[in-house]
């Protein structure tokens, strides 16, 4: 589900999880344990196993009656944006295919995105789905203004369009690239480092933790209307037809 490997001092985590590494509550969960478990690496990169980064929460699990979204996948999202802002040492997405939604909100909270194929972008909205405000604090500090572009217009961008409003950096030999920006980055002494990443996340750190166990309540609202599990499972059901 979440597997480590070491590459000379580098961990890398790669996120394993059926054919789009959807991000289930055991996934989640994982994530601050595995990072904690690499506490020794001098860097970190985050990547997806097979062709995907991550499509994001795990929408068939909530559709089956699986744990409630706004109860326990939110603050699960929470506190695993929380430990990559935490973790003291470099952390590098290696965003190997697309990367949607809680997929897109994970790789943003990682210190440096590269990416080589696929899509990324915040899928919300054009699932008919309300947008949680933990994933609007993280897009927000990656993005700036760009943000409303993402959430609104639910775009899917490929690297070219996300290079561009300052999202990722691209690259065409992933792995070796994402290993050599990790060590690029460990130039800085360790405790520079982190005291950088930690003022540089700050703000953002403050309001996703105040969030952590209640959203905005409209999102709690309109995720429990019918007419919104309707929509749910009309894109499920979209999606198993293409
Ligand atoms: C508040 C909630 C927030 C949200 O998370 S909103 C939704 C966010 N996610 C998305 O919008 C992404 C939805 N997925 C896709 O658009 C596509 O997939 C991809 C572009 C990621 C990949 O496309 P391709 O390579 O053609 O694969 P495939 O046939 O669409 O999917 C393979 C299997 O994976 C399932 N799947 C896709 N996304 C999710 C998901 N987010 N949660 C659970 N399952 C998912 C499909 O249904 C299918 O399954 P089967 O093989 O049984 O037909």
């Amino acid at each position: 589900m979440l597997e480590t490997t070491e590459h000379g001092d580098t961990a890398v985590l790669t996120l394993s999880h059926g054919p789009v590494n959807a991000l289930d509550l055991e996934l989640l969960t994982a994530l601050p344990g595995a990072l904690a478990g690499v506490a020794d690496a001098a860097a970190v990169v985050l990547t997806g196993a097979g062709g995907c980064f991550s499509a994001g929460v795990d929408l068939k699990r909530i559709g089956d009656g699986g744990p409630p979204y706004v109860a326990e996948f939110l603050p699960a999202l929470s506190t695993a944006v929380l430990a990559l802002f935490d973790h003291p040492r470099p952390v590098v997405a290696a965003v190997n295919g697309h990367a949607l939604a809680g997929g897109c909100v994970l790789a943003a909270a990682c210190d440096v995105r590269l990416m080589s194929g696929g899509t990324i972008g915040l899928t919300e909205l054009a699932a008919g789905v309300p947008f949680p405000t933990v994933p609007l604090e993280v897009m927000r500090h990656a993005v700036g203004p760009a943000v409303g572009r993402l959430v609104l217009a639910a775009e899917r961008l490929p690297r070219e369009e996300a290079h561009r409003i300052g999202l990722v950096d691209m690259s065409d030999d992933l792995l070796p690239d994402a290993l050599a920006r990790a060590t690029a980055l460990t130039a800085a002494p360790p405790e520079v480092y982190a005291l950088a990443k930690r003022q540089l996340h700050a703000p953002a750190h403050e309001r996703i933790a105040a969030r952590r166990e209640q959203d905005d309540p409209g999102v709690e609202q309109l995720w429990s209307a019918p007419s919104t599990r309707d929509r749910l499972r009309g894109f499920l059901a979209r999606l198993a037809g293409r």
